[in-house]
């Protein structure tokens, strides 16, 4: 695609940030000048599903795409963390309200796609990388059944950044008392 936007969101998880986001990311920069990352689902944490607070996926976050891109890319991102709320038609509105403004939405999530695209904004899907391993799920699912193919999918310097969260060690708490 080679249509240029001045600012596209990428909402996402991110429970935890996978190699998958990261390339969804360099996508969205290659279209877009800025873009904003929309940490959602914010109220949650300390859950098999969401185990990171918002504040700690906002810091991972900042780290990884500072040693991907440098300092200067990264000033074209900003990184926002933002509660669901319960109605699906005014969560784009929502957005607007919270958010500086923006052209449209970069995802693979067609939820998403479709709510950006009804309210009359850009709504582009982004390619998949590896998608069987690179979810945040098979992620999850992987450390509580201790296995370590998950490791593929985050870049190698990410295992240290999430052992200061205690990410494995809280997950499979997490797993036994859920
Ligand atoms: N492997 C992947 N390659 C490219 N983009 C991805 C990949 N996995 C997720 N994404 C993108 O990330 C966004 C969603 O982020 P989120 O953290 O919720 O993803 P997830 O990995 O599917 O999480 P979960 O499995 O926990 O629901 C979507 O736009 C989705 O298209
Ligand atoms: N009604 C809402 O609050 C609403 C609607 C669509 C997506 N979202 C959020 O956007 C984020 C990205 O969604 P996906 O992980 O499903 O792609 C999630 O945190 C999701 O909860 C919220």
């Amino acid at each position: 695609m080679q249509e240029n936007y001045d600012r596209l969101i990428f909402p996402g998880r991110f429970q935890p940030l996978h190699i998958g986001h990261i390339k969804a990311i360099e996508y969205a920069l290659s279209i877009s000048k800025e873009i904003i990352i929309v940490v959602g689902s914010a109220q949650e944490s300390y859950t098999i599903k969401n185990p990171l607070t918002a504040g700690e996926r906002i810091e991972i976050i900042k780290n990884v795409l500072l040693k991907e891109f440098g300092e200067d890319y990264c000033k074209r991102i900003y990184i926002v963390p933002i509660m669901d709320i319960e109605m699906n038609k005014v969560w784009v509105q929502y957005l607007k309200m919270l958010l500086p403004e923006f052209d449209g939405v970069v995802s693979g999530n067609s939820l998403v796609l479709n709510l950006f695209r009804d309210m009359g904004l850009k709504a582009i899907m982004q390619p998949m990388f590896n998608r069987n391993l690179c979810s945040g799920t098979n992620i999850r699912n992987e450390i509580i059944e201790g296995r370590d193919d998950w490791k593929k999918c985050v870049p190698n310097y990410l295992y240290e950044i999430l052992d200061k969260y205690h990410f494995v060690e809280r997950l499979r708490s997490l797993s036994k008392s859920d």
